[in-house]
């Protein structure tokens, strides 16, 4: 039988597609990394299944939806936890991550730079706070992971999102100790840190 194919369709940018490259690295699964520029977005959009990316193409199927697709992964990949419970704790996360996120809506969309300041500072002063200190107490709790003291996929979209948050707010994670090791730890998986090396030679545009 023929290999499955991967084709991930994302800006040229991190973001949630970072967590599938991330990933389908860890995997060990060869993927076409194709870029969209911004130019050719409105054109591109057009044919996503819902107007929006990550779409990760797999055998000519285009999939949506960035968490669902991490969790397909780390079920090819081993990455599930141990039982239904942590099974149930990875899933909780992600919904947290979404709610965290959502929460930045109003700052991430907004055009004008001095609203958009404003929604900044309430976001990084009250929202991210509030879970980011959770998170790293769970974290600390669970042995330097996320999920029952030992990597799940999970960890994908948490360390994508974590990286995303300290892009917008260089610094934040060194107050969060527990998260930023995570984040290291992550980084440092050794087929994640080789496609990262080569990554850039890796992209293509449609
Ligand atoms: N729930 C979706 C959200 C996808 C999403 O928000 N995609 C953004 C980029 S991160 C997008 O496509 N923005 C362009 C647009 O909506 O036109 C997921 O996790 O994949």
């Amino acid at each position: 039988m023929a290999p499955t194919t991967y084709k991930l369709y994302y800006f040229d940018t991190n973001g949630r597609g970072q967590i599938i490259r991330y990933l389908l690295a860890y995997g060990n699964q060869d993927f076409e990394d194709i870029r969209i520029p911004k130019e050719k977005w409105p054109e591109f959009k057009k044919k996503t299944p819902y107007g929006q990316v990550p779409i990760l193409e797999i055998d000519g199927k285009p999939i949506a939806q960035s968490f669902a697709i991490a969790r397909y992964l780390g079920k090819k990949f081993n990455l599930v936890g141990k039982n239904d419970l942590e099974d149930l704790e990875c899933d909780s996360l992600v919904d947290t991550l979404e709610d965290l996120v959502k929460r930045g809506t109003n700052y991430f969309d907004e055009e004008n730079p001095e609203q958009k300041e404003i929604y900044r500072k309430k976001y990084y002063e009250e929202d991210v706070p509030f879970y980011l200190e959770k998170f790293d107490v769970m974290v600390s709790k669970n042995g330097g992971y996320s999920v029952g003291s030992q990597l799940t996929w999970a960890d994908f979209p948490f360390v994508g999102t974590l990286e995303e948050l300290e892009n917008r707010g260089p610094g934040l994670l060194k107050s969060y100790p527990a998260l930023s090791s995570l984040v290291d730890k992550v980084n440092n998986l050794q087929r994640v840190k080789s496609w990262k090396e080569k990554s850039a030679q890796q992209k293509k545009y449609i």
